[in-house]
């Protein structure tokens, strides 16, 4: 007999957790976070996304859904994860600290108008907050993807889409559930209805 107890007690837990996104606060949300994202590509602006280690790698799993294809055929969308340029990443972390690393590209690229995605598990990374802030002062509109209480990330953002689990690997199991919700809810809107 192998020993899968602790496979199936995870498993249950990514469960529960998404057993929590079907409800209808956070559905809205979803909705809320959606409407942002459809608004400002429908304005020229775009959107910019970022985080730490495994939120690093969905910032740019959902910039490349938008870039590139999510599942239906439409355009090609605006947007860019700034956890991609080593150069910049090591230039501003090493001259600047790595509490800059988000912030600086921010000041670089950003514009009013633009959306920033913050994705932590923690809320509190400071490197995603001080990106965060940077954005606000710009003028861009914030969606906050969160884990735990919520953290700084969601006192800053407008929209925070928080799982509520301290828990990483499960909330960032739940993100990028989330990431691909905005992307299909993005589909809909820019895919032609006679599409698949
Ligand atoms: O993927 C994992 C753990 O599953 C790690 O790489 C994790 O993302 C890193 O420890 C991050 O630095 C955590 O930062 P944050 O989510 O609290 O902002
Ligand atoms: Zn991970």
């Amino acid at each position: 007999m192998k020993n899968h107890e602790y496979m199936t007690a995870e498993i249950r837990e990514h469960l529960e957790a998404t057993q929590t996104l079907t409800e209808t606060v956070f559905l809205d949300k979803i909705e809320q976070a959606a409407a942002m994202i459809i608004d400002t590509i429908n304005n020229g602006k775009k959107l910019l996304l970022f985080g730490n280690g495994g939120s690093a790698s969905d910032a740019q799993h959902i910039a490349a859904e938008f870039t590139g294809r999510y599942v239906r055929e439409r355009r090609g969308l605006p947007a860019i994860a700034l956890t991609t340029d080593t150069s910049a990443l090591t230039a501003i972390g090493n001259d600047y600290g790595f509490a800059a690393v988000f912030a600086r590209q921010v000041e670089a690229l950003a514009q009013e108008g633009d959306l920033v995605i913050g994705i932590s598990t923690s809320g509190n990374s400071e490197n995603v907050v001080a990106g965060l802030f940077e954005a606000k002062n710009r003028g861009c509109r914030l969606i906050g993807l969160s884990g735990a209480d919520g953290g700084m990330v969601s006192v800053i953002c407008d929209v925070t889409l928080n799982v509520n689990s301290k828990v990483t690997a499960r909330v960032q199991e739940m993100h990028i559930l989330v990431g691909h919700l905005l992307c299909s809810a993005t589909d809909r809107m820019f895919a032609p209805a006679d599409k698949p």
